[in-house]
């Protein structure tokens, strides 16, 4: 066990600038054994930032921080960052409720320069940053971090495309790891083969003479620089690249855990009088050895065993279920298509991917371009099911409504993490896909409890719905289910005691605490009655009607309340002229933090006790 002897004393990264260059390779594996430390305890995204030690100790050497910028694609990799700029004290808490965000937050620190969690932004901010520094006369530098599979998300290449038209003293950095979650996958991943591979490279040194020639002063001092180190040289190559065409100056491809050749690159790219791409290539996971073996499985892991490298195994979750009822379907049913935008594992997709490879479709960070994809391959008689994250839907609204629903194209989407997600905080959060689609003309939304109903509303969704269908489900496992409870309807159902006058609305995950708070209300004596929606929108007019002969009616959503269904149900309740009062509980215009699961439904009042105390001390 290490006393962090190094990076306890480095206070920002000015600490960092002045020590030894000796010292350096004590401090990454000072670094490196923190961050499995930490991440065996709170869970989090190691092999990332496992790959980005050496990367990130030469940006903050080489960069004058925070004068200099560093913007983080996703930052997820930026817990190394966090270390050397001040949070080294903090980094315990990382992704605890109250503690450090697992993504850079401007609010957390001046380093942080810009907020992240949803891949390829990185340059698209690094760019805006970099011309208001340029309108405000600022000389700085601002560099985008961004990784292979990030760098294929459309944003990045509109940014990229308009960087190269104007930027100066802008650096975007690609970190090169062949991997996404899982391999990288598109044309671009093979273009960075060759890259890497190609044995005719053109020096750098002629190219980088060349260009420091043409800068007077500055330019003959880099120059001595780099002819001082022809080693390092060598091994920058430049070649014709994609990236040269789009207007920037390419370095590389560059050791991207050796310093000093990342930092001569850095220094290099400095001088040049517009953009410049340095390629750095780098091992997921470097460092810790189940990492760099599994680097798929370390990417986001629960807490786990440094020793054995072994996590709690995650039984089934919706994600499996899911996973199982395509390939069921799939079987007899050649129309059925699966699509992944670079999550097939947390989609539960692999084993499609395997069985029915014709038909699987890894279209890599791309959510826009998978539900066009899909719209396309359903004009055309297929069933496409785009599984993704309700997060990173978000990415897709227009191509949800321009390109699916506005052509009555039949499409299903598996809404993977719907509702509150857990540690990754507030960008994850899946609370805003069912306000979104609620406004969407020909759109059913279904949001089941449990795995059967999970299953039955796929089957709807794929069998008996002909326009844009979503299938909505929590993150993680089974949830508690009263003995006494059988689903009936596809629809919705009515649990616990009809004749009361209290009735409970709510779908999803909520069903299964608020049936946890009607036992405790049992326990005290009030019997309450729960509607449990399984489809969502349409709603279901028969459960409507049905609830008009409660008095009090106690709508709960896990979600938000702006657009929610809870606001549609009591529209159809007034349009009935229900006279009875309607109480909703869904999250109020906050965005809700990094904290576990039942923290956060414990603060939004969505747990059984909050559940009970509410209907009992309302008056
Ligand atoms: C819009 C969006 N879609 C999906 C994700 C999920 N995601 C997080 S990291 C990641 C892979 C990123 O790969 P890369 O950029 O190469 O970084 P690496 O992890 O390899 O360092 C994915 C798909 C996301 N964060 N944002
Ligand atoms: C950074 C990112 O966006 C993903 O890695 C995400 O954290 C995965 O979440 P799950 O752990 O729910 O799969
Ligand atoms: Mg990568």
């Amino acid at each position: 066990m290490s006393d962090f002897k190094i990076l306890s004393q480095l206070n920002s990264p000015e600490d960092l600038r002045k020590l030894p260059e000796e010292e350096l390779p004590e401090l990454c594996s000072e670094i490196r054994e923190k961050l499995i430390e930490v991440v065996s305890v709170n869970g989090g995204h190691l092999a990332s930032n496992l790959g980005v030690v050496e990367l990130t100790v030469a940006l903050h050497k080489t960069f004058k921080t925070p004068h200099d910028s560093i913007v983080w694609d996703v930052g997820h990799q930026s817990y190394t960052h966090k270390m050397l700029t001040g949070r080294f004290d903090k980094i315990d808490t990382i992704r605890k409720k109250g503690g450090l965000s697992g993504f850079p937050k401007r609010s957390e620190s001046k380093y942080d320069e810009f907020n992240a969690g949803h891949s390829s932004t990185s340059i698209s901010a690094a760019l805006g940053i970099s011309e208001a520094k340029k309108i405000k006369g600022d000389k700085s530098y601002t560099v985008a971090v961004i990784g292979d599979a990030s760098f294929t998300g459309g944003m990045s290449l509109e940014g990229f495309n308009n960087a190269g038209r104007y930027a100066k003293r802008f650096i975007v950095v690609l970190n090169d790891n062949k991997m996404s979650i899982s391999k990288n996958v598109g044309a671009f991943a093979k273009y960075l083969t060759k890259v890497r591979v190609n044995p005719w490279y053109l020096r750098v040194k002629n190219k980088l003479e060349r260009i420091f020639l043409k800068i007077p002063l500055l330019g003959s001092l880099a120059l001595k620089v780099i002819q001082r180190s022809t080693r390092n040289v060598k091994r920058m190559a430049y070649k014709n690249t994609m990236f040269e065409n789009f207007g920037f100056t390419y370095f590389g491809p560059i050791d991207g855990h050796n310093i000093e050749d990342m930092s001569n690159a850095f220094e290099a790219a400095k001088k040049v009088n517009g953009p410049v791409l340095v390629h750095v290539v780098t091992k997921k996971g470097k460092g810790y050895e189940y990492a760099e073996k599994d680097p798929k499985t370390f990417h986001g892991i629960n807490k786990f065993n440094i020793e054995t490298g072994e996590s709690p195994q995650s039984k089934e979750s919706f994600s499996s279920v899911f996973g199982e009822y395509m390939c069921d379907i799939a079987q007899n049913d050649r129309r059925i298509c699966g699509i992944t935008a670079a999550m097939g594992p947390g989609v539960g997709l692999d084993k499609f991917a395997e069985l029915y490879k014709e038909r699987f479709f890894d279209v890599g960070i791309a959510e826009q371009h998978a539900v066009t994809f899909a719209g396309g391959l359903s004009a055309k008689g297929m069933v496409p099911v785009f599984a993704v994250y309700s997060t990173f839907l978000q990415r897709a609204y227009d191509q949800l409504l321009h390109d699916v629903a506005m052509q009555k194209l039949h499409v299903v989407i598996g809404i993977d993490r719907a509702g509150i997600v857990g540690d990754d905080g507030e960008t994850h959060q899946g609370v805003f896909d069912v306000s979104m689609l609620n406004s969407f003309p020909n759109t059913t939304i279904y949001s089941p409890c449990y795995f059967e109903g999970l299953k039955k509303a796929l089957n709807q969704a794929v069998y008996h719905t002909d326009s844009l269908v979503a299938v909505r489900y929590p993150r993680g496992g089974e949830l508690y289910r009263p003995k006494d409870y059988t689903e009936v309807s596809v629809d919705f159902d009515f649990y616990g005691d009809l004749s009361s006058d209290t009735l409970i609305v709510t779908y999803g995950r909520l069903f299964s605490n608020c049936c946890k708070a009607l036992e405790i209300l049992k326990e005290k004596g009030k019997k309450i009655c729960i509607l449990k929606l399984n489809r969502i929108k349409p709603l279901p007019l028969d459960a409507v009607k049905a609830s008009m002969k409660f008095k009090k009616i106690y709508f709960y959503e896990e979600g938000m309340y702006n657009g929610s269904i809870a606001c549609s149900f009591n529209s159809e309740l007034s349009e009935l002229d229900y006279k009875g009062n309607l109480k909703i509980i869904a999250i109020d215009d906050k965005f809700v933090t990094h904290q576990t699961v039942n923290e956060a439904l414990k603060e939004l009042h969505f747990d059984s006790e909050s559940i009970a105390k509410e209907i009992l001390e309302d008056k």
